[in-house]
């Protein structure tokens, strides 16, 4: 029998046991009317979640991956989709009601919903299948080996012409973004230098970090500003030229001529980033923190002189639904910098969408975040990582779908990559 592949690697008494009950793929069309924005519902939900946890815990160990649930066509490798879940904290496996709603194979990560349905306690086994998918045990390195895969591809070679790559790190508040993105970047910055030496070209480096934080007038939110992380956050202008590059006016690039320079660098950025502490996370990062590396010709020594590619990292400001927003009533500064971040992570989710699908008009001018990573949709050689962090936290269960339906939707349409199977639970409430 043939096995989908990302089963392949799991022998058959390693592989979720069964579970029984209807299958169904999700079509698009009927996505908005099944999967309502988390709202105070979701309140009850964790109640009934945490109540009947013997009951879901067993249904969860009952599960099995569907056979079916794999086929699809090759498609680009110009982004790579790929999902993190992060492991519980020690304070977490402490508590009683909580337990882990997410199982994941190499290439599948499934998020068992459990709920009550006129009257009866059911489980949703919502199935995502992605090109990477890395579980509670995995680590930052197994990331970066993924990442590398892409980013190889902005270091020029004798034979080949660089292209622009960038790694995107979405999620909800707590899930670990940042954690990602600094473990990744880290191990960059240690390799970067070698894969320079191996391609014999007489390059560069140079590293500039920005971040995007709400603009506010009165009670409005307005323009997004850019703020220089090298500058004591000084405003920084930008604008593009002709291939999509971004040029940022008058934000510091510092050359780097070693690992540990841009170590450094890297360090320096994160420590200076925009952080709250809040009900989820004591450094919540509170705005769009990117890392524009660029790769310019050795001879030009001019900060503006040619370049060659950049190699882009972005860690999003975490998405908040609107129970997280519940959290801050009265926090109109919270309340404007949450509804600036939405905005932008949806513009951004329409351009990268439409980027994929090989659309010619992309609505990259909606927001600031999109206007600064326009090369990352137009050129069509460039190569983007995208990846979903979540938990498996029960509170979280529709946070994490929301996620992995952002992230997939980037690439295929619904139907390719999520799977949902409901099975009826025994006890009538
Ligand atoms: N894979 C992981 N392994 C171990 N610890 C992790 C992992 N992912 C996250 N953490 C821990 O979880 C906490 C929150 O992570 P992090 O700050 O990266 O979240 P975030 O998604 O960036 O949140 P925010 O959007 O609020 O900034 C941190 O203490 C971090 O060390």
């Amino acid at each position: 029998m043939n096995l989908p592949h990302g089963m392949g690697n799991l022998r058959h008494d390693q592989r979720p046991k069964v579970s029984q009950g209807s299958t169904r793929r999700i079509s698009s069309s009927s996505r908005a009317k099944r999967d309502p924005e988390p709202s105070s519902s979701a309140f009850s939900k964790a109640r009934i979640r945490s109540t009947y946890s013997d009951i879901f815990t067993n249904a969860i160990s009952r599960f099995l991956l569907p056979i079916h649930v794999l086929p699809r066509a090759e498609t680009s490798d110009r982004f790579t989709i790929c999902a993190r879940v992060r492991p519980f904290f020690e304070e977490e496996t402490l508590r009683n009601d909580i337990y882990d709603c997410v199982s994941t194979t190499n290439e599948t990560v499934t998020v068992h919903v459990g709920n009550l349905h006129l009257n009866k306690l059911e489980m949703k086994h919502v199935t995502f299948h992605f090109d990477n998918i890395f579980g509670k045990h995995s680590s930052n390195q197994d990331v970066y080996n993924v990442v590398q895969k892409t980013i190889i591809h902005s270091i020029p070679q004798r034979d080949r012409l660089p292209v622009d790559s960038t790694v995107f790190l979405y999620g909800k508040t707590g899930t670990g973004k940042s954690y990602t993105i600094n473990g990744i970047t880290q191990l960059f910055a240690h390799d970067v230098f070698t894969f320079i030496e191996n391609s014999h070209c007489d390059i560069r480096l140079g590293i500039s970090a920005i971040e995007i934080v709400a603009g506010t007038k009165g009670f409005i939110v307005s323009k997004d500003n850019v703020c220089d992380l090298y500058n004591n956050g000084a405003l920084v202008c930008f604008r593009d030229d002709a291939e999509g590059t971004v040029h940022l006016r008058g934000a510091k690039e510092h050359s780097c001529n070693n690992s540990t320079q841009m170590d450094a660098y890297i360090k320096a950025a994160k420590n200076i980033r925009r952080t709250q502490a809040t009900a989820r996370n004591s450094e919540s990062s509170r705005s769009h923190l990117i890392y524009f590396i660029r790769i310019r010709k050795a001879a030009d020594q001019l900060e503006d002189g040619e370049i060659l590619s950049t190699i882009t990292f972005v860690d999003l400001a975490g998405n908040e639904g609107k129970q997280d927003s519940l959290n801050y009533k009265g926090n109109s500064d919270h309340i404007k910098d949450s509804t600036s971040i939405n905005r932008s992570l949806s513009s951004l989710q329409d351009c990268i969408r439409a980027a994929s699908a090989g659309s010619k008009i992309i609505p990259f001018r909606g927001t600031t975040l999109t206007r600064l990573l326009k090369g990352c949709f137009y050129s069509k050689e460039s190569k983007t990582v995208f990846i979903g962090t979540i938990s498996g936290l029960p509170m979280d269960i529709e946070q994490s779908i929301s996620t992995l339906k952002y992230t997939g939707l980037i690439k295929w349409p619904m139907e390719d990559f999520t799977i949902e199977q409901t099975v009826k639970l025994n006890g009538i409430l």
